[in-house]
This record gives C-alpha cells, sequence and structure tokens, in this order.
C-alpha cells in the first residue's frame, strides 16, 4: 500500500480563528490561557481532519502562533539581548521579537519599547517570516522555560490517539535564512553550525523519547544557489543527526523548486528518505531518484501546496507511478509539493463561487482527499468514480470558454517597444515634473493606504450585504477620504493620498473589478503574524470592462491643491498576489494585467490625476529562486509589464513605484523607469545596502519608519535615520516616506508617527 502524507497544513482556522484571537489577546482582552487554548483546538482540528480524511504520516509543530521559523528562534534561545530584559513571558518575548512591543510604565511593570526583528519573503511564496537574528553572544539552548513546542505538540496529538510526524526547519537552512545583528555584523550565521548541532540534535533526541520515530526536516535551501561552503556541511550535519537508537528518522525535504544543483550535497546522507517538489520540477525525477540507495524513501510532492487547481489524478498517478517501478510500492509516498500553508483551508466554505469555476478549484482540505486518493488508486484500490468525476472537471475547464478572450489575446499581440517606453528619457521628464509641481527638497509623501478602521469595515460589509445602499457607501467613503486629506494638509505633507479606505486588499481590490478574476469570500491564506490576505484567482483572460480607481481619486483631488497621488496595484503583484493560472505562462498573464492597468493610467490622467503610483511590492518574491534564464527573462517581462501599464502618460506625469517586504536590488528595479520609487527600509542597518541605491539613477524615499510594528519613532530619531542615510544617499533624490501603507495601524500613532516623520524633514530643508 503507498502511503499518503501531508507536510503542513494551514493553521489559520477556516474562519481565522487564529487571526481573531492573537489580535485580542495582544488587545488584553483574552487571557493567555484563552489564546493557549484557542490554539490547541485549532491543532486537534486539523490533526482529526487529516486522520478523517485517511492520510497516512500527519504533521505535528506545523501550527504557530506567529511564524514557524520564529518559534525556532525562541525554542533555540535565539533571541537578542533587547527582547530579554523586560522579564516577559515567552510568549510576549516571541510577539515582541516579530512584532516590536511599546508599552507605557505601570505601576507593576516597567515600559518597553523594541522594534521587531526583520521580516522577509518566504522563498518566492507571500509568506513572510521573522529572520534568525544572531550575535557573537547568541547561546543557543533548548529554552525549557518556552517549552519545547515540537515535543509539546507531538505528545497533544498522542494524546488525541494521532500519532504524527513532527516537523521542524532543519539546522543549515535555519542559519542559512538568518542573518547578523546589528552589533556582530562581521557574523556568518553559518559559521554557528558547529555550536548550533549538539543543541538541534537534543531536540531530535527528546522528540524520539517522546516516541516520534520519524521526524521531517525541512532543508528547503538546497533549491538555491548554494555556496559550496555551505553545500559541503550536508553531509557531516546529517551524519550527526541520525544514526544511533536515541534519534528519530529523519526525512529530508526540500521544496519550491530545483535541487539538482545541489545533488552532491545530499547524494550521501543517511537518512530514511527524501521529499522533493514535482509539481515545480517534474523534470528533476531521473536525477534526484538516482541519489536514494535501496532502502531511501521518495516522497513525491505531486499535488500543488501553491495553487488552488484541482490535481489531474491521472496525469499524477502517471507520475506517482514511474516513482513505483523504479523504486516499488512501500519506498513511495504520495505527497503534497509543499506545506499547504499557502492555500485557502476549505473551498466548501465557498458558497457564492459560480459552481462551474469552483469544480475546478481544490483547497487545502480537499487536498487532503487528493492525496490519499492518488495514493489509493497508484495502490490498485477502486477509486474509479473520483478518477471519473475528476476526469470531468479537468476537461470542463480545458473546454471552457471561460478562460479564453479573442480581444485579449489580440491586443497583446501589439504590445512593442514603443508600448513599453516612456516619451523620453528619465532627465527631461524630471524637468517637466520639477516645473509642474515644484515640491522642495526631501518631498514628504506616504504609501497610500491610512488606517483601516473599524467603522470602515463595518461600513464595507454593510454595504457587502447590501444594508447600505451604494450612495450611502459612497458618502461615507467620501467622508473617510476628507478626513485623510485634511490630515495630511494639516501636518503638512507635500504629496497626498486618499487614503484607500474603499480598498479591502490591494490585489483583491482591482481582481475583483477585471475580467478573468473569480475570488473566494473565505480563502484566506496567511501573509504574516495574524495577517491574512485572500488572493483572487486568475481563471481566464484578463482586461478591464472600466475604470477601477478614478472616481475615489477625482474626488480627493477637488479638495485640495496639494497633489494627490493616484494609487494602482502594478501587474505583477497583482499576478503574484492572485492565485495565478497554471495553462498560460506567468508572462502572458502580467502583459495582460499590465495592458489593463494602462488603461486606468491613462484615463486617471486625463482625469488631472498626475502623480500616479503602481505599487509593486511583489516584484521581488517572483525572482526565480536560482540565477539563469528564468531570472532573467522574469525581470525583462516583469519590467516590461510595468513599462506596458506607465509608460503612456505626459512627460509632466509622474509615476511612482514602491516596494517592500524584501531584500530588494536596485538593478533589479532600474527597468522599470519610474520617476520616484518608495522602498522598505527603516530595518535595514547596513551601509552598504544604502551605498547600493546611491546610485539607482531616479528619486527614492527610502522607508523611515516600520509600519508593521506599533512603535512610534520621535523627530529625533527620525532626524538621526535621515542623517545616516545622508552620509551615503544624495539629498537631490530624497524621499522622505515611510516603509509601507499604514492600513494596519491605528490613528493614534499614525498621527504622531507621520508628524514626527514631516518636522525631520523641515529640519533638514532648513539645512541644505
Ligand atoms: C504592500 S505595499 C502596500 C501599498 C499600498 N499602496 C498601501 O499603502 O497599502
Ligand atoms: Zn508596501
Amino acid at each position: 500500500m503507498v502511503q499518503s502524507s501531508i507536510l503542513g497544513f494551514p493553521r489559520i482556522g477556516g474562519q481565522r480563528e487564529l487571526k481573531k484571537v492573537t489580535e485580542s489577546y495582544w488587545q488584553g482582552k483574552v487571557s493567555v490561557e484563552d489564546l493557549l487554548a484557542k490554539g490547541k483546538e485549532l491543532r486537534a482540528h486539523n490533526w482529526k481532519l487529516q486522520q478523517a480524511a485517511g492520510v497516512d504520516i500527519i504533521p505535528s509543530n506545523d501550527f504557530s502562533y506567529y511564524d514557524q521559523v520564529l518559534d525556532l528562534s525562541l525554542l533555540f534561545n535565539v533571541i537578542p539581548d533587547r527582547y530579554t530584559k523586560f522579564d516577559l513571558a515567552p510568549i510576549d518575548v516571541l510577539f515582541a521579537m516579530g512584532r516590536g512591543l511599546q508599552r507605557k510604565a505601570t505601576e507593576t511593570t516597567a515600559a518597553v519599547d523594541v522594534t521587531a526583528l526583520e521580516m522577509v519573503k518566504w522563498f518566492d511564496s507571500n509568506y513572510h517570516y521573522v529572520r534568525p537574528t544572531f550575535s557573537h553572544s547568541t547561546e543557543f539552548k533548548l529554552n525549557q522555560e518556552a517549552g519545547l513546542k515540537p515535543v509539546n505538540e507531538f505528545l497533544e496529538a498522542k494524546e488525541l490517539g494521532i500519532s504524527t510526524r513532527p516537523v521542524v526547519l532543519g539546522p543549515i537552512s535555519y542559519l542559512f535564512l538568518g542573518k547578523a545583528d546589528k552589533d556582530s555584523l562581521d557574523l556568518d550565521p553559518i559559521s554557528l553550525l558547529d555550536k548550533f548541532l549538539p543543541v538541534y540534535k537534543s531536540l531530535l533526541a527528546e522528540l524520539k523519547k517522546a516516541g516520534a520515530n520519524q521526524v521531517q526536516i525541512d532543508e528547503p535551501i538546497l533549491v538555491l544557489d548554494l555556496p559550496e561552503s555551505v553545500q559541503s556541511k550536508y553531509k557531516a550535519t546529517f551524519d550527526a543527526l541520525v544514526g544511533d537508537e536515541s534519534l528519530p528518522e529523519i526525512v529530508l525535504t526540500t521544496y519550491f523548486g530545483d535541487v539538482r544543483a545541489n545533488l552532491s550535497a545530499i547524494k550521501d546522507l543517511s537518512v530514511a528518505g527524501f521529499h522533493f517538489d514535482f509539481v515545480r520540477v517534474p523534470e528533476q525525477f531521473d536525477d534526484v531518484a538516482a541519489i536514494l540507495n535501496d532502502k531511501q524513501t521518495l516522497s513525491v510532492g505531486i499535488v500543488d501546496g501553491r495553487n488552488i487547481w484541482k490535481t489531474d489524478f491521472s496525469k499524477a498517478s502517471n507520475f506517482v507511478n514511474k516513482a513505483i517501478e523504479k523504486l516499488g510500492k512501500e519506498r513511495v509516498i504520495v505527497s503534497t509539493s509543499s506545506s499547504l500553508l499557502h492555500t485557502p483551508v476549505d473551498l466548501n466554505n465557498e458558497k457564492k463561487l459560480d459552481a462551474t469555476i469552483k469544480d475546478w478549484f481544490s483547497f487545502a482540505t480537499q487536498k487532503l482527499d487528493e492525496v490519499v486518493t492518488i495514493a489509493k488508486n497508484v495502490s490498485g484500490e477502486d477509486v474509479a468514480a473520483l478518477l471519473a468525476a475528476n476526469a470531468a472537471s479537468i476537461k470542463s475547464r480545458k473546454e471552457s470558454s471561460i478562460t479564453t478572450n479573442p480581444k485579449v489575446q489580440e491586443r497583446l499581440a501589439t504590445i512593442d517597444e514603443s508600448l513599453s517606453t516612456r516619451k523620453v528619457p528619465f532627465d527631461d521628464r524630471l524637468a517637466a515634473q520639477k516645473d509642474k509641481y515644484n515640491l522642495p527638497l526631501f518631498p514628504t509623501t506616504t504609501i497610500g493606504s491610512f488606517p483601516q478602521t473599524k467603522d470602515i469595515r463595518i461600513n464595507r460589509n454593510k454595504f457587502a450585504k447590501g444594508e447600505l445602499s451604494a450612495e450611502d457607501y459612497e458618502k461615507f467613503i467620501e467622508k473617510e477620504i476628507e478626513t485623510v486629506v485634511r490630515f495630511q494638509e494639516e501636518i503638512g505633507l507635500d504629496v497626498l493620498v486618499h487614503g484607500e479606505p474603499e480598498r479591502n486588499d490591494m490585489v483583491q481590490y482591482f481582481g475583483e473589478q477585471l475580467e478573468g478574476y473569480a475570488f473566494t469570500t473565505g480563502g484566506w491564506v496567511q501573509s504574516y503574524g495574524s495577517r491574512y490576505v485572500r488572493p483572487p484567482i486568475v481563471v481566464g483572460d484578463v482586461s478591464r470592462p472600466k475604470a477601477m480607481t478614478v472616481k475615489e481619486s477625482v474626488y480627493a483631488q477637488s479638495i485640495t491643491d496639494k497633489p494627490m497621488k493616484g494609487m494602482l496595484t502594478g501587474p505583477v503583484t497583482c499576478l503574484r498576489w492572485s492565485f495565478p493560472r497554471d495553462d498560460v505562462s506567468q508572462k502572458v498573464q502580467a502583459l495582460q494585467l499590465g495592458l489593463a492597468l494602462r488603461d486606468e493610467v491613462q484615463d486617471l490622467e486625463k482625469a488631472g490625476i498626475t502623480v500616479i503610483q503602481v505599487d509593486e511590492p511583489a516584484i521581488r518574491e517572483g525572482l526565480p529562486l536560482r540565477a539563469g534564464k528564468e531570472r532573467s527573462d522574469y525581470l525583462n517581462w516583469a519590467a516590461q509589464s510595468f513599462r506596458v501599464a506607465t509608460s503612456g502618460v505626459e512627460n509632466s506625469t509622474q509615476i511612482h513605484s514602491h516596494f517592500c517586504y524584501s531584500d530588494l536590488d536596485p538593478n533589479h528595479i532600474k527597468a522599470l523607469d519610474a520617476d520616484v520609487v518608495s522602498i522598505e527600509f527603516s530595518k535595514k542597518d547596513d551601509p552598504n545596502y544604502i551605498q547600493e541605491f546611491s546610485n539607482y539613477p531616479n528619486h527614492i524615499g527610502l522607508g523611515l519608519f516600520d509600519i508593521h510594528s506599533p512603535r512610534i519613532p520621535s523627530k529625533e530619531e527620525f532626524i538621526t535615520r535621515i542623517e545616516e542615510i545622508l552620509k551615503v544617499y544624495p539629498a537631490n533624490k530624497f524621499w522622505v516616506n515611510p516603509d509601507c501603507g499604514l492600513k494596519t495601524r491605528g490613528w493614534t500613532e499614525v498621527r504622531e508617527s507621520l508628524t514626527n516623520m514631516v518636522e525631520a524633514a523641515k529640519h533638514f530643508r532648513g539645512k541644505y
């Protein structure tokens, strides 16, 4: 019998229970006991769900209150000193590292003020992990005070009668994905491996003691271009982690890409088995299967952990059968390509999706049945009815008229150089824009969104439910816009925004207005911490039936004399933060989006909105994980689709763009040819990194404060930060802005932070 396995299940709950309880806890509305009880309930629910579906190998320790990498930092005591001195409970240390903490002193507790650790993209996904941050004083140990989470959760499942396979990020990936703290910049985290390994090993021993016979150790960095110095660590590391009775067996897991460049690093490991992602890279099968010895198992990642399309059972079964022919049934496991963390929880929660389209989808809960069915099928069990139904929906999608629009395809064929280049180069545009706006030095602006208050959400929901008329909703939005505009005028910002109160989400808002998209009501996916997104789904050729943002921007401009920035989400981000089609290339989808947005940009310009920001925060995450042709192709079509969207405007129209959540390489965005870009920057301490941006030809706002954290920087803090940047970055290209949009923050923080930021800008204007 061929076994089935899951590498990880979404932890957020079908109704976003985890978000609700954590945020209530942060607000002091529920106790830590309530928080922990809810976590326990969610874990139990997920395990039982998988058990009921018939999954053979069920993961544990895939749960997290914030982020699974951050959990390891707490577990292994990788906690910078600044978080330990306040005597916080372990869970609060965890949250402080994840999101920063600022708390006034009370009678019994001292004031707390710490920023969050850096948060970065998890490979090429829209999930973000909190970066392990090491210093010379890092002392690895099992943090008993915090409790051994992997062990506790394994035992918790055991108590329910469910035997699970704990999943833990591997030691080399954990170090490699981390960074040196600011006091230890010369430290290469990988150099800590010798110190770290014994502690890691002791965790495995504890798991074994608790009864875990096998663990899933994720080494996802094996799909990256690894330096020889890292590759060479695998053999000795994994030799040290297996072999004696006191340790569990290891299944070494990789996902999201091609491991072939690193095969020599893992080919002689004495692990019990390997897992590879054959959804992304089916071509790697022969090469990776060749490294197995005659006992090792192969976990075949064939059900997509990153997208929502139904698996084609016949194709998948053929693939698995190829593995069975080579290795025999006992050594093959049918699995998801990666953790299901990246897919929505349950398609059954969708009540509004068109039935035809819904039948093409499979969310995490449905994917459990998919792995089980494929495993049964290749084991020779009778699943004929399921196969027939599956074949019918695969066929229905292939032949559907919803997916093709000849007009869009014709227009796509007209894209050429002239449609993707501005009329004149940047320097000439700059002159025209200077004349038009006459902005001061250190111009101040924000990234677009303002606090999405409870009131906004309530009214939006009422409108969606039909409890509020379109007219009243519009009035409400106008009132919100006015508040935001007046506030910006009052504190003296130079380029204003309307605040985006009408948008639930920066991609979904556009997806809902574009042809070729489907969207869910409950398809939430964790982005970071308690922030979830609900990616729309590209089902067919994309086009724009009518203007999407003009009304709000025009209204906002009508009530102020300052320039009002129009605000759009760029083609690459629209694509990356949607579930893309898998039947058409990403390039085609991005260019179609580029054309749709081009019309919107031109409509805005016609309506008098001549500063237009086209956000591309996802451009970095889309970068193929390894250098080579695929990566350079991506950079070309990503930039081209942005230029298709933005090049059809006058020289005096100022195109802005914005990037966040990533280690951005300025070379990657040059080809976008935006006039002004704003970049998340506040958590960067490395002067070399700033230096890299000095050569960027156009103007830049290096983000000055962390909008993911509730803490408020003072005017002096802004001044110090700006001075630091000015040491390497020129004043005449310097924009002043936060890291990103303010929608997740409260008004109190926003008011104070922005006031301080504007005052700091004024300080420098006086000096230059
Ligand atoms: C993740 S980037 C967000 C940009 C958007 N304009 C906002 O301010 O929210
Ligand atoms: Zn942003």
